[in-house]
């Protein structure tokens, strides 16, 4: 059983939100942190959990509610992890497109055989915003960089992101076989075993 049957979810990410919200399913009420405040906390932390810590700690604040929080990113091989828990801002903060200019760009003339990438998920939750013992969930997805986008679905860095398994891109995926695949699906996994919700 969930321990609770309201849940605020600390992301201002539409793409995020929308998984988020169908994997969790009708098992708790969701609310967004948007409808309580449109600041988003600086992410200062070095890791996708003390990150995802602090946004769930803000949200749990600002709404009175438990709070779920997810930060992510992309991890290169060829660039000894980056731009990871810097995902969101890897071209200064000008949104996806940028960001995944950026990437080709850095990454042109890189062979296949040196693309490796994995997205992370790291999901905390925490029962309000002093919760001294946060649930901590994270979750990897395998795949390669493509050398130009392909794609509509999805958001972020998924037109970029090769998914052997499947033989396409993340953003070619249909919704709901990314929310099987995907670094948020293993992560969510996790999390809900641990709570003994299906
Ligand atoms: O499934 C994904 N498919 C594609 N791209 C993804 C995915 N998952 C994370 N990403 C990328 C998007 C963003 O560049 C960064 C997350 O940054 P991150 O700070 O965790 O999220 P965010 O700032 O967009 O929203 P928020 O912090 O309010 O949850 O990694
Ligand atoms: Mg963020």
């Amino acid at each position: 059983m969930m321990p609770f049957n309201e849940l605020v979810l600390a992301s201002h990410n539409a793409g995020k939100l929308k998984e988020l919200q169908a994997m969790l399913g009708t098992a708790v009420r969701v609310r967004s942190v948007g409808e309580f405040s449109d600041v988003e906390p600086e992410e200062t932390g070095l890791s996708f959990i003390e990150n995802a810590i602090l946004k769930a700690r803000n949200a749990a604040r600002v709404s009175g509610l438990p709070a779920l929080a997810d930060d992510s990113g992309l991890a290169v091989d060829h660039l000894g992890g980056a731009p990871g828990i810097y995902s969101a801002r890897y071209a200064g903060g000008q949104g996806d497109a940028a960001n995944n200019a950026k990437l080709l760009e850095v990454l042109k003339n890189v062979p296949d055989a040196q693309r490796g990438a994995q997205f992370v998920c790291a999901l905390a939750l925490v029962r309000h915003a002093e919760d001294p013992l946060p649930i901590i969930c994270e979750g990897l997805w395998q795949g390669r960089i493509l050398h130009a986008p392909r794609g509509e679905q999805g958001f972020g860095y998924d037109p970029l992101f090769w998914v052997p398994e499947r033989d396409c891109s993340s953003a070619e995926l249909a919704p709901a076989d990314k929310n099987q695949l995907s670094h948020r699906a293993r992560a969510m996994a996790l999390l809900k075993a641990r709570l003994g919700i299906a």
